[in-house]
């Protein structure tokens, strides 16, 4: 079961009774933009979080998907990744590799991580760097309003405190604007160091879907959904600041996550 409202200018949103449905429609959902941009443009980019995300990508690999995605045609990136080895319980490489990459024919030279060998530094410039040979070979498409890569989907789930990616409240990461990746040194979520899309770019995509799963996600989500007023400073919530320019933003929430959103209709 799943209720659809339309949020305006603030996207869509579907509240789910259940982590099947909500993984269900966002298997089929994930599908659907496959199937368009592999149809548009021979290839699908798609940029993943960390977190709980990936638990929801489990009916992908599933009939009729398994069969049906075509799977080639995937480019796979982080949105945010931590400064840690790949091998290493913290590295969203290796969650999503051991929960999902490992389960679909993604082609390995498809699949763009970290140099985990580099500073946090290096490594947000080194993968600056990758994104920007991607584009160049009209892998990934630039938008025209900022001239960022434009993503065909990218994947955002929300922590407790707001944060998506790892761009977390009030850092001055939220202002970087000149940087497609940028780093930090000072996650209020452990580990410490990592890179991160920046704003730009999140809201540079086609598509981008935003999860929030659990009770402690409630009171981001009323502030990201709800009209928080003028007066309210964004910057305490980063998942209010996701705002396509020229893409679709679709919320894929569970009951909790939604229980204190004050919707009409
Ligand atoms: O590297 C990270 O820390 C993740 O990308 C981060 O953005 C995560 O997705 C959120 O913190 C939500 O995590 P949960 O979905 O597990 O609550």
């Amino acid at each position: 079961m799943a209720a659809v409202y339309d949020l305006k200018q603030r996207g869509q949103l579907t509240i789910f009774d259940s982590f099947d449905d909500l993984a269900t429609d966002l298997a089929e959902y994930i599908a659907q933009l496959s199937e368009i941009s592999v149809k548009e443009r021979g290839c699908f980019t798609v940029a993943l979080s960390g977190g709980s995300l990936i638990s929801f990508l489990g009916k992908l690999y599933e009939a009729p998907y398994d069969k049906t995605v075509d799977w080639t045609k995937w480019y796979v990136l982080w949105a945010d990744e931590r400064a840690v080895s790949k091998s290493h319980p913290d590295s969203n490489y290796k969650l999503t590799k051991d929960n999902f990459l490992s389960k679909v024919p993604i082609l390995n030279n498809h699949v763009y991580s970290i140099n985990d060998n580099l500073t946090v530094e290096d490594a947000a410039m080194q993968y600056e760097f990758v994104i920007r040979q991607l584009v160049k070979a009209r892998i990934l498409n630039v938008s025209s309003i900022n001239d960022c890569p434009k993503f065909d989907l990218i994947l955002l789930s929300v922590g407790s405190n707001g944060s998506i990616a790892s761009l977390f409240p009030h850092h001055p990461a939220l202002e970087q604007s000149d940087d497609w990746i940028t780093y930090i040194t000072d996650a209020s979520e452990p580990p410490p160091e990592r890179i991160t899309f920046t704003l730009p770019v999140i809201n540079s995509a086609s598509n981008v879907v935003v999860l929030a799963t659990g009770e402690d996600k409630a009171t981001a989500m009323h502030f990201a959904v709800d009209d928080s007023g003028e007066e309210f400073d964004a910057s305490a919530v980063p998942a209010c600041l996701v705002r396509p320019v020229d893409g679709k933003l679709v919320w894929f929430m569970d009951m909790l996550a939604a229980s204190k959103l004050q919707l009409s209709g």
